[in-house]
């Protein structure tokens, strides 16, 4: 039997929003009472809240949508290395890792410590992990941190240079509780056609 362990972060008022962002809100807009059957709900959130995947289009005006993506990316074997207590990752941390033959690569990086805050600093990615990560094949990569560039960057290297290479970008995953190794990975996006990106509800699946 496989076993599911859930990666996403729970979306529910006051979780974290990048600061100036849209504050995520779910209400019941249409009672049961009122409607006479039903309670309808109705959300508003920024899409780069919690565990969320980003189409090429949030950091250029003429990259793909959501829609647009390679879901087959989205699903299959994942493997996940941990690289704590490191304030940023480059090509040279990668060497001390077998990724050789992997499509997905989830990093670990512990640096988001009270899931209760946005956090104020994180590990971030170096912009030479798009050639290295490309030439191991890989094509998408995971990270535990609201993003896989610096919180306070504007050039966003790490998402261009992922974007170049053809890696697509999966943040905000929870791996606290899961231990480097290999899994099934499932994080789909929604079938949002417009949009920047998508809130995803990521699992893995042990292989045994
Ligand atoms: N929501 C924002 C508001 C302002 C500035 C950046 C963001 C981001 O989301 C960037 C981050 N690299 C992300 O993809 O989640
Ligand atoms: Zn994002
Ligand atoms: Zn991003």
């Amino acid at each position: 039997m496989t076993t599911m362990i859930d990666i996403s972060r729970p979306l529910q008022t006051g979780v974290p929003t990048w600061p100036g962002d849209t504050p995520f809100s779910y209400e019941v807009s249409w009672t049961k009472e009122q409607s006479g059957s039903v309670n309808v709900g109705k959300l508003t959130m920024s899409i780069h809240t919690g565990t969320h995947v980003d189409a090429p289009f949030h950091f250029d005006n003429e990259g793909r949508k959501v829609m647009d993506l390679d879901m087959e990316l989205y699903i299959g074997p994942a493997r996940v290395i941990d690289l704590s207590g490191k304030s940023s990752i480059g090509a040279e941390d990668l060497k001390a890792y077998d990724i050789d033959g992997i499509t997905r690569l989830l990093i670990r990086t512990n640096s988001w410590s009270n899931p209760q805050e946005f956090p104020t600093e994180i590990t971030y990615l170096r912009g030479d992990v798009g050639p290295y990560l490309a030439e191991k094949g890989i094509r998408l990569i995971g990270v535990d941190v609201p993003s896989v560039d610096p919180l306070d960057s504007k050039e966003l290297s790490a998402h261009h240079t992922l974007h170049a290479n053809d890696i697509h970008i999966l943040e905000g995953i929870n791996l606290a509780h899961i231990a480097p190794g290999d899994y099934e990975l499932i994080a789909l996006p929604l079938p949002l056609v417009e949009a920047d990106g998508s809130p995803v509800r990521a699992i893995l699946r042990s292989l045994k």
